[in-house]
């Protein structure tokens, strides 16, 4: 379906509750970001700004008493407790790589609509999930949870599957295309690896027991989620949201987002932006790590909101654990004052579950259900009194 101006009735508010208009776009330091001045300024700029950390000098083999490495575990520690959302800066991955993918993805999101619809039905036909979808649709009310002005492109599964996908999928893009979005690839799994170990050192266990747990069996199964996500301009941006509130459901989202802002997390009853910083990465903490790390870090609600000017393009990372891995929170984490949380989680049950539940919920009519962390709470948390922060 194209994206096109189909303007349909509705209200103000989408399905999940959340108005458009709670959040608000704001000029970056960096000039070249879409502002929107109708929206309400927050009251507290100096509280409300996600951290941004620097990384630099940080080395997986250093002395585990540097006065800089520690200061970086407790950063980022930190960040993953109060925000579940922060951003990175000097991690590694190179900006030239960042800039090649770039050109890539925009070149790919301009090619005619008649040849990405041919690589849309092509590429839902191979999968269900490594595919070209086009959700440009304004709030329809018969089909609330399609409100979603957004392409992406997305792979997931082994390296072999999803070199196969990007191959099918970007018809006319060269081989070295392919090579450059393999080596971009592959270079945020290293930086996705060292935040692994400075994570498992911030909760107080041994740096590499994220990473022992998930290696062993990555070397034939690579259960990465690759999306790049591409928001035309719309001139009904009230009608509509790039990306509806969630949270992600897996261990920990890398994301590189361009020079135009939309990406918003919820923090307490308000969106706050995730201004573009240059050259940084944008890390979320997954509903899998709040689980793994048993409530400690927090896996942050987020939403995209679209501007009536200018295009938007970021490139999201999705680290899973392997398939049949099954997630639960180390005895070190669970004590009388930390009561056990979740149950044991093998992340394919969960999507599963969580897919279904939410079709059940949609037929239903059940709105609550769709908040983002509602179901999985319902489905993994062993203590349901718990409130629930979204
Ligand atoms: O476009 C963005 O900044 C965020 C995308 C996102 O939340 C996702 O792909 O899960
Ligand atoms: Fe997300």
């Amino acid at each position: 379906m194209p994206i096109a101006d189909d303007v349909t009735d509705g209200t103000d508010v989408l399905a999940n509750g959340v108005s458009l208009k709670a959040g608000r776009l704001k000029t970056s330091p960096i000039g070249d970001i879409v502002t929107d001045d109708s929206l309400p300024e927050a009251e507290d700029e100096d509280k409300l700004s996600i951290p941004v950390i620097n990384i630099a000098g940080f080395s997986a083999d250093g002395d585990d008493t540097s006065i800089r490495r520690r200061k970086i575990v407790s950063e980022i520690t930190h960040a993953c407790e109060t925000w579940g959302i922060f951003q990175i800066i000097n991690h590694g991955v190179p900006q030239q790589l960042v800039n090649d993918v770039r050109k890539q993805a925009h070149e790919f999101f301009s090619l005619p609509p008649e040849i990405k619809e041919r690589i849309r039905v092509e590429t839902q036909k191979l999968s269900e999930s490594n595919n070209y979808h086009q959700q440009g649709f304004l709030r329809k009310p018969a089909d609330p949870m399609n409100t979603s002005w957004r392409e992406d492109l997305a792979y997931s599964s082994s390296w072999n599957k999803t070199k196969s996908m990007i191959e099918r999928a970007w018809l006319d893009t060269s081989a070295s295309t392919v090579e450059t979005a393999h080596e971009y690839l592959k270079s945020k799994d290293d930086f996705g690896m060292k935040l692994l170990e400075i994570l498992a050192e911030g909760l107080g266990l041994d740096s590499g027991f994220f990473l022992q747990n998930l290696c062993h069996v990555r070397t034939s199964e690579k259960p990465y989620y690759w999306r790049v996500n591409f928001y035309p301009p719309c001139q009904h941006t009230e009608q509509t949201i790039g990306i509806p509130p969630h949270t992600d459901p897996c261990i920990l989202t890398l994301l590189s987002q361009r020079n135009v802002s939309g990406l918003q997390v919820m923090k307490g009853d308000r969106y706050v932006d995730v201004l573009p910083t240059p050259g940084a990465l944008v890390v979320n903490v997954g509903d899998l790590l709040e689980a793994w790390s048993n409530g400690r870090f927090q896996s942050a609600v987020h939403r995209v909101v679209v501007s009536t000017k200018q295009e938007r393009v970021s490139w999201a990372f999705l680290m899973f654990p392997p398939h049949s891995f099954v997630v639960e929170a180390p005895e070190q984490l669970i004590d009388d004052e930390h009561p056990h949380l979740f149950k044991p989680l093998n992340h394919v049950d969960m999507l599963r579950a969580l897919y279904e539940g939410l079709q059940v919920a949609l037929k239903s009519g059940d709105t609550r259900k769709l908040l983002p962390k509602v179901l999985f709470y319902e489905l993994a948390r062993l203590n349901k009194s718990v409130e629930i922060d979204s």
